[in-house]
Protein backbone atom coordinates (compact mmCIF):
# COMPACT_ATOMS: atom_id res chain seq x y z
CA UNK A 1 0.00 0.00 0.00
CA UNK A 2 2.80 2.07 0.90
CA UNK A 3 4.37 1.33 -2.61
CA UNK A 4 1.04 2.26 -4.33
CA UNK A 5 1.03 5.81 -2.24
CA UNK A 6 4.22 6.27 -3.72
CA UNK A 7 3.74 5.59 -7.11
CA UNK A 8 -0.05 7.16 -6.80
CA UNK A 9 2.11 10.54 -5.42
CA UNK A 10 4.71 10.24 -8.63
CA UNK A 11 1.54 10.03 -10.92
CA UNK A 12 0.45 13.30 -9.22
CA UNK A 13 4.18 15.12 -9.69
CA UNK A 14 4.53 14.59 -13.02
CA UNK A 15 0.98 15.88 -13.76
CA UNK A 16 1.40 18.35 -12.69
CA UNK A 17 4.62 19.54 -13.59
CA UNK A 18 3.03 18.69 -17.43
CA UNK A 19 0.22 21.01 -16.37
CA UNK A 20 2.32 24.07 -15.66
CA UNK A 21 4.43 23.43 -18.50
CA UNK A 22 1.79 23.59 -21.11
CA UNK A 23 0.96 26.87 -19.77
CA UNK A 24 4.36 28.23 -20.48
CA UNK A 25 6.19 25.80 -23.46
CA UNK A 26 3.59 26.01 -26.37
CA UNK A 27 5.20 29.35 -27.80
CA UNK A 28 9.14 28.11 -27.01
CA UNK A 29 7.68 23.91 -28.69
CA UNK A 30 6.20 25.88 -31.98
CA UNK A 31 9.01 28.08 -32.48
CA UNK A 32 11.19 25.01 -32.12
CA UNK A 33 9.14 23.44 -34.68
CA UNK A 34 9.21 26.48 -37.19
CA UNK A 35 12.92 26.02 -36.59
CA UNK A 36 13.09 22.79 -37.49
CA UNK A 37 10.80 22.39 -40.25
CA UNK A 38 12.29 25.24 -42.05
CA UNK A 39 15.93 23.65 -41.80
CA UNK A 40 14.22 19.93 -43.26
CA UNK A 41 12.53 22.08 -45.92
CA UNK A 42 16.10 23.55 -47.06
CA UNK A 43 18.04 20.30 -47.35
CA UNK A 44 19.25 20.12 -43.91
CA UNK A 45 19.11 17.66 -40.62
CA UNK A 46 18.95 17.38 -37.08
CA UNK A 47 21.45 16.23 -35.35
CA UNK A 48 20.66 15.42 -31.48
CA UNK A 49 22.62 14.89 -28.18
CA UNK A 50 22.49 14.43 -24.36
CA UNK A 51 23.09 12.14 -21.75
CA UNK A 52 21.74 9.41 -20.26
CA UNK A 53 17.97 9.85 -20.44
CA UNK A 54 18.43 12.75 -22.49
CA UNK A 55 20.59 10.25 -24.77
CA UNK A 56 18.07 7.96 -25.17
CA UNK A 57 15.75 10.90 -25.75
CA UNK A 58 18.04 12.01 -28.49
CA UNK A 59 17.50 8.97 -29.62
CA UNK A 60 14.06 8.37 -29.65
CA UNK A 61 13.49 11.33 -31.84
CA UNK A 62 15.85 10.63 -34.74
CA UNK A 63 14.03 7.70 -34.93
CA UNK A 64 10.63 9.46 -34.71
CA UNK A 65 12.20 11.10 -37.94
CA UNK A 66 14.04 8.54 -39.49
CA UNK A 67 11.42 6.00 -39.50
CA UNK A 68 7.69 7.19 -38.53
CA UNK A 69 5.77 8.70 -35.91
CA UNK A 70 1.89 8.35 -36.25
CA UNK A 71 1.33 7.75 -39.91
CA UNK A 72 2.73 7.29 -43.10
CA UNK A 73 5.44 9.67 -44.66
CA UNK A 74 8.92 9.43 -45.70
CA UNK A 75 11.62 9.59 -43.83
CA UNK A 76 13.06 12.46 -42.83
CA UNK A 77 16.76 13.43 -41.99
CA UNK A 78 17.98 13.35 -38.35
CA UNK A 79 21.55 11.92 -36.50
CA UNK A 80 21.23 10.83 -32.98
CA UNK A 81 25.38 11.48 -31.73
CA UNK A 82 25.19 9.59 -28.95
CA UNK A 83 25.06 5.88 -30.49
CA UNK A 84 28.30 5.24 -32.32
CA UNK A 85 30.27 3.84 -29.65
CA UNK A 86 33.62 3.82 -31.58
CA UNK A 87 33.20 7.40 -32.06
CA UNK A 88 32.46 8.45 -28.34
CA UNK A 89 35.37 6.16 -26.88
CA UNK A 90 37.91 7.16 -29.09
CA UNK A 91 36.81 11.13 -28.67
CA UNK A 92 36.37 10.68 -24.90
CA UNK A 93 40.03 8.72 -24.88
CA UNK A 94 41.93 10.68 -27.51
CA UNK A 95 40.74 13.91 -26.48
CA UNK A 96 38.20 14.92 -23.64
CA UNK A 97 34.66 13.11 -23.09
CA UNK A 98 33.37 16.74 -23.10
CA UNK A 99 34.03 17.15 -26.98
CA UNK A 100 31.76 13.63 -27.80
CA UNK A 101 29.17 15.71 -29.01
CA UNK A 102 31.49 18.80 -30.64
CA UNK A 103 33.85 17.01 -32.51
CA UNK A 104 31.11 14.84 -34.50
CA UNK A 105 29.08 18.33 -34.97
CA UNK A 106 32.14 19.90 -36.07
CA UNK A 107 32.36 17.20 -39.06
CA UNK A 108 28.64 16.58 -39.41
CA UNK A 109 27.02 19.88 -39.24
CA UNK A 110 26.64 22.77 -41.47
CA UNK A 111 23.66 25.24 -42.11
CA UNK A 112 20.92 24.73 -42.31
CA UNK A 113 21.33 22.17 -40.12
CA UNK A 114 20.04 22.46 -36.39
CA UNK A 115 21.33 21.24 -33.33
CA UNK A 116 18.79 19.51 -30.66
CA UNK A 117 20.91 19.62 -27.29
CA UNK A 118 19.15 18.10 -24.46
CA UNK A 119 20.20 18.94 -20.62
CA UNK A 120 18.13 18.65 -17.90
CA UNK A 121 20.63 20.98 -15.85
CA UNK A 122 21.73 23.03 -19.00
CA UNK A 123 24.90 22.11 -17.38
CA UNK A 124 26.59 19.09 -19.27
CA UNK A 125 30.16 20.21 -20.37
CA UNK A 126 29.53 18.26 -23.22
CA UNK A 127 26.07 19.46 -24.66
CA UNK A 128 27.80 22.68 -23.67
CA UNK A 129 30.61 22.28 -25.81
CA UNK A 130 27.64 20.70 -28.50
CA UNK A 131 26.09 24.06 -28.58
CA UNK A 132 29.85 26.05 -28.81
CA UNK A 133 30.66 23.65 -32.25
CA UNK A 134 26.80 24.07 -33.97
CA UNK A 135 27.50 28.23 -33.73
CA UNK A 136 30.73 28.16 -34.57
CA UNK A 137 29.43 25.68 -37.77
CA UNK A 138 26.94 28.65 -38.23
CA UNK A 139 24.08 25.78 -36.85
CA UNK A 140 20.54 27.08 -34.98
CA UNK A 141 20.16 25.62 -31.65
CA UNK A 142 17.05 24.05 -30.07
CA UNK A 143 17.84 23.43 -26.32
CA UNK A 144 16.09 21.48 -24.03
CA UNK A 145 16.62 22.73 -20.37
CA UNK A 146 15.24 22.81 -17.04
CA UNK A 147 15.70 24.35 -13.26
CA UNK A 148 17.15 27.62 -14.39
CA UNK A 149 18.77 26.73 -17.82
CA UNK A 150 22.10 26.63 -16.82
CA UNK A 151 25.15 27.72 -18.83
CA UNK A 152 23.34 26.47 -22.15
CA UNK A 153 20.63 29.14 -21.45
CA UNK A 154 23.40 31.71 -21.21
CA UNK A 155 25.22 30.78 -24.77
CA UNK A 156 22.22 30.85 -26.83
CA UNK A 157 21.14 33.61 -29.51
CA UNK A 158 18.23 35.18 -31.43
CA UNK A 159 18.26 32.54 -34.13
CA UNK A 160 17.90 29.77 -31.26
CA UNK A 161 15.04 28.61 -28.97
CA UNK A 162 14.94 27.00 -25.36
CA UNK A 163 12.29 24.66 -24.19
CA UNK A 164 12.96 25.17 -20.63
CA UNK A 165 10.56 23.00 -18.05
CA UNK A 166 9.72 25.35 -15.21
CA UNK A 167 10.59 21.95 -12.74
CA UNK A 168 13.58 20.94 -10.50
CA UNK A 169 13.44 17.21 -10.71
CA UNK A 170 16.05 15.57 -13.52
CA UNK A 171 12.95 13.10 -13.74
CA UNK A 172 9.86 15.12 -14.00
CA UNK A 173 12.59 17.30 -16.60
CA UNK A 174 12.85 14.46 -18.54
CA UNK A 175 9.04 13.51 -18.72
CA UNK A 176 8.35 16.68 -20.37
CA UNK A 177 11.00 16.76 -22.26
CA UNK A 178 9.63 13.85 -23.76
CA UNK A 179 6.22 14.64 -24.56
CA UNK A 180 8.09 17.99 -26.03
CA UNK A 181 9.97 15.55 -28.78
CA UNK A 182 6.51 13.99 -29.13
CA UNK A 183 4.73 17.70 -29.67
CA UNK A 184 7.95 18.36 -32.27
CA UNK A 185 7.31 15.11 -34.05
CA UNK A 186 3.51 16.25 -34.71
CA UNK A 187 4.15 19.56 -35.84
CA UNK A 188 6.65 18.82 -38.11
CA UNK A 189 4.36 16.46 -39.85
CA UNK A 190 1.67 18.59 -39.45
CA UNK A 191 3.62 21.37 -41.54
CA UNK A 192 5.56 18.72 -44.22
CA UNK A 193 2.53 16.58 -44.59
CA UNK A 194 -0.93 18.81 -43.62
CA UNK A 195 -4.19 17.14 -42.06
CA UNK A 196 -3.70 13.39 -41.12
CA UNK A 197 -6.14 11.47 -44.28
CA UNK A 198 -9.00 9.54 -41.35
CA UNK A 199 -9.29 5.94 -42.77
CA UNK A 200 -13.15 5.05 -42.46
O1 LIG B 1 17.89 9.60 -16.59
C1 LIG B 1 18.54 10.04 -15.67
C2 LIG B 1 17.86 10.53 -14.45
O2 LIG B 1 16.44 10.44 -14.59
C3 LIG B 1 20.05 10.12 -15.71
O3 LIG B 1 20.55 9.09 -16.56
C4 LIG B 1 20.50 11.49 -16.26
O4 LIG B 1 20.06 11.62 -17.60
C5 LIG B 1 22.02 11.62 -16.19
O5 LIG B 1 22.40 11.71 -14.83
C6 LIG B 1 22.58 12.80 -16.97
O6 LIG B 1 23.99 12.75 -16.96
C7 LIG B 1 22.11 14.18 -16.48
O7 LIG B 1 22.60 15.18 -17.36
P1 LIG B 1 21.83 16.56 -17.62
O8 LIG B 1 20.38 16.25 -17.88
O9 LIG B 1 22.04 17.41 -16.42
O10 LIG B 1 22.53 17.12 -18.84
ZN1 LIG C 1 15.62 9.13 -16.19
Amino acid sequence: MELEQRVRGLFQDSIKTKTEAAAVLAPAIAQAAEILVESLLSDGKILACGNGGSAADAQHFSSELLNRFERERPGLPAIALTTDSSTLTSIGNDYRFDDVFAKQIRALGHPPDVLLAISTSGNSSNIVEAVNAAHDRNMRVVAMTGRAGGTLAGLLGQADVEIRVPATSTARIQEVHLLAIHCLCDLIDHRLFGQEVQTP
